[in-house]
């Protein structure tokens, strides 16, 4: 099939579905481009595709030796990250966004969004990108049409979701209703005008219209902000339909353990951006006898099923992982992956024989480098020589360790839940919940210091209940009200056990309490024998935690002093944390759960008792 696209004229819509058609043809009015050109996801159309973003300075292509039909971006230095100051839910009402979103009227937002996007593809292709997230042959596929004039875009989303000529003719055969979602980059070219390599507008717009189930994000090229299959749809977007629907949307990866006795086990896991789920899904694990496998890596959908066990799947197609800290020696699976090619990296450092680094990547550091913003690096440079939310895009059918259920639209039973932050003090480095209840709190109550993921300060300690704070589509109160009420649909004996996680604690002398990365499978065995019932804890006012016996430290080198900071529970840490948490519940108002609110008096209680 040849690729229309170069050159050609506006090709006739390959579909009969008339409102998509429909909107294609507005979209096309307003954003003026040179062509549209409809995306078949084909293996020949990526080839042009990336081929062109070569030439036009986009990507570079890299070493074919070692790092086959692989390619690094290298994007404007102001588009680096998701923009949360700069995303909104436009809801009818702004009650219904709630006090964790930015909201403004719809039809006022519309409007200004409609000035912005008049005339923004002059001078450039516009893409129409036919995805699905999940299973194509679902009970209710979850479609999606991505707008788009950036074919870098166009090329991570192949990796990221299934998309094209097969998604597109089951969308005909439905007539089925799909998320619409715009994408420019903002930034027309006039007549003769050469483009710049990571074309980007200052002014940047991620904007969702929960009712209408539409997306409209302007400005940025990057990530989150631009592959809008994945937090813009997945999370914000499904959120609200989950809520309508009876289903959770969550920001969470899916691993699957097999003990020693051969019997299996599938927990999720949510922890805020760039805290751990891809190395945690990636588990390389330590100890002797256990297998870990993957399902996902940073979205999970659940529902509960006819039995009342909770179900999940994982909604994408790839990772697009933080690349600083994937190493050999703490994610040798991820490092398995990339290498097999056929990668998108993004604000990595480049090496002198045309391959990738990255902090951490490798044990030595290269003489050198050049660094992200093109200039030249060495060791003695006072910067780092890869951006710190440098990312990898990489089919998630390379990871050696997937698991088969990958495939199966109807998921997997989950046994564990796990909320995680990234916290220097305070949090134990495991606790399970009293409860179903009480996990709910913990995850509502879940903190963790702000990363490189987001634009704006690093370091700062916020709430970010169940890892969703950027993510959740509607009022957070509600959306814990739907955590708390879904459960009733539960067969209560099947519901799964909630644990708090933390790999980050810190030592005095600063360094970390706790090992992490393989040496968490030492957290996870423990999980599954709670599960079991055969692993002992001391329960403490936040919940169990592990006796320094019932962790298994077989060939780890850590003191039974170092254990116990690991895990211990410091009353005058959790008095401010109590402080915290109550300042945070107090942001809620009326829509805060009762049973939350009961939930913390309990805790308070058995603080002071
Ligand atoms: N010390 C320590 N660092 C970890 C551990 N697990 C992950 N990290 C580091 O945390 C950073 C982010 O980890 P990821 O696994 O990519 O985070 P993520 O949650 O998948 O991030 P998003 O893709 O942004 O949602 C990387 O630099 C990792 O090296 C751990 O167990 N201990
Ligand atoms: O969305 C992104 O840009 C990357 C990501 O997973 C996150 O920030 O949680
Ligand atoms: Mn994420």
């Amino acid at each position: 099939m040849p690729v229309v696209h170069v050159g050609g004229d506006h090709t006739p819509a390959p579909t009969t579905h008339a409102g998509l058609v429909a909107w294609v043809q507005e979209v096309a009015d307003m954003v003026q481009p040179d062509r549209v050109y409809w995306v078949n996801g084909s293996e020949a159309e990526n080839k042009a595709l990336t081929d062109e973003l070569v030439d036009a300075g986009t990507l570079r292509r890299l070493n074919p030796e070692t790092f086959p039909n692989s390619f690094a971006a290298f994007s404007d230095p102001a588009d680096v990250a998701r923009v949360e100051e700069q995303t909104f839910i436009c809801s009818q009402n702004e009650r219904d966004a709630g006090f964790t979103n930015n909201w403004m009227d719809p039809s006022q937002m519309k409007e200004k969004l409609r000035g912005l996007f008049t005339g923004s593809m002059r001078g450039r292709t516009m893409y129409v990108i036919p995805f699905v997230m999940g299973h194509l042959d679902a009970a209710n596929p979850k479609f999606g049409v991505e707008i788009t004039d950036s074919a870098y875009v166009v090329s991570s989303m192949r990796i990221m979701a299934n998309i094209g000529t097969e998604v597109l003719a089951r969308m005909t055969e439905l007539n089925a209703e799909y998320v619409p979602a715009l994408h420019s980059l903002g930034a027309p070219l006039a007549e003769g005008e050469t483009d710049v390599p990571w074309p980007c507008n200052s002014e940047k717009w991620i904007v969702h219209f929960p009712e209408e189930r539409s997306i409209w994000s302007f400005g940025s090229g990057y990530g989150g902000n631009a592959l809008l299959g994945k937090k813009c749809y997945a999370l914000r977007i499904a959120s609200v339909m989950a809520r309508d629907e009876g289903w959770l949307a969550e920001h969470m990866l899916i691993l699957k353990l097999t003990s020693p006795e051969n019997k299996t086990y599938y927990v999720s896991a949510a922890f805020p951006s760039a805290c751990g789920k891809t190395n945690l899904a990636l588990l390389d694990p330590t100890i002797e006898g256990w297998k870990v496998e993957t399902l996902g890596d940073d979205i999970t959908w659940m529902r509960f099923g006819d039995e009342g066990e909770l179900r999940a799947i994982n909604p994408e197609a790839g990772l697009f992982g933080v690349a600083p800290g994937t190493g050999w020696l703490t994610n040798p699976n991820a490092m398995r992956a990339i290498a097999k090619g056929n990668s998108i990296f993004t604000n990595v450092a480049l090496t002198d024989d045309g391959g990738v680094w990255w902090e951490g990547m490798t044990a030595e550091v290269p003489d050198h480098l050049t660094d992200w913003q093109g200039n030249e690096w060495t060791p003695a440079s006072d910067k780092t020589a890869a951006h710190p939310n440098a990312r990898f895009c990489t089919p998630i059918d390379q990871i050696d360790m997937l698991a088969d259920e990958f495939n199966d639209p109807n998921g997997v039973e989950i046994s564990a839940i796990l909320f995680g932050g990234r916290r220097k003090t305070t949090v134990p480095l495991v606790t399970q919940s009293r409860d179903w209840t009480n996990g709910i709190f913990m995850g509502s109550t879940l903190s963790s210091e702000t990363t490189a993921a987001a634009a704006g300060e690093v370091g700062r300690v916020r709430r970010d209940p169940m890892a969703m704070l950027p993510f959740i589509g509607y009022d957070a109160g509600d959306y814990l009200r739907h955590w708390i009420t879904l459960s009733s649909k539960a067969d209560q004996e099947r519901l799964p056990k909630i644990f708090l996680v933390n790999w980050f604690r810190r030592t005095a002398d600063g360094g970390f309490a706790w090992p992490g990365f393989g040496e968490n499978s030492r957290v996870m065995k423990w999980v599954i024998e709670r599960l079991e019932g055969t692993a002992d804890a001391v329960e403490t006012p936040i919940g169990y935690v592990p006796t320094g016996a019932s962790l298994d430290l077989t060939g780890l080198d850590m003191t039974p002093e170092e254990v116990d900071a690991a895990v211990r529970v410091d009353p005058e840490e959790w008095a401010a944390e109590l402080q915290g948490i109550q300042e945070w519940y107090s942001r809620f108002g009326d829509s805060l759960p009762a049973e939350l609110q009961d939930q913390l008096t309990g805790l308070k209680e058995r603080f002071a008792h």
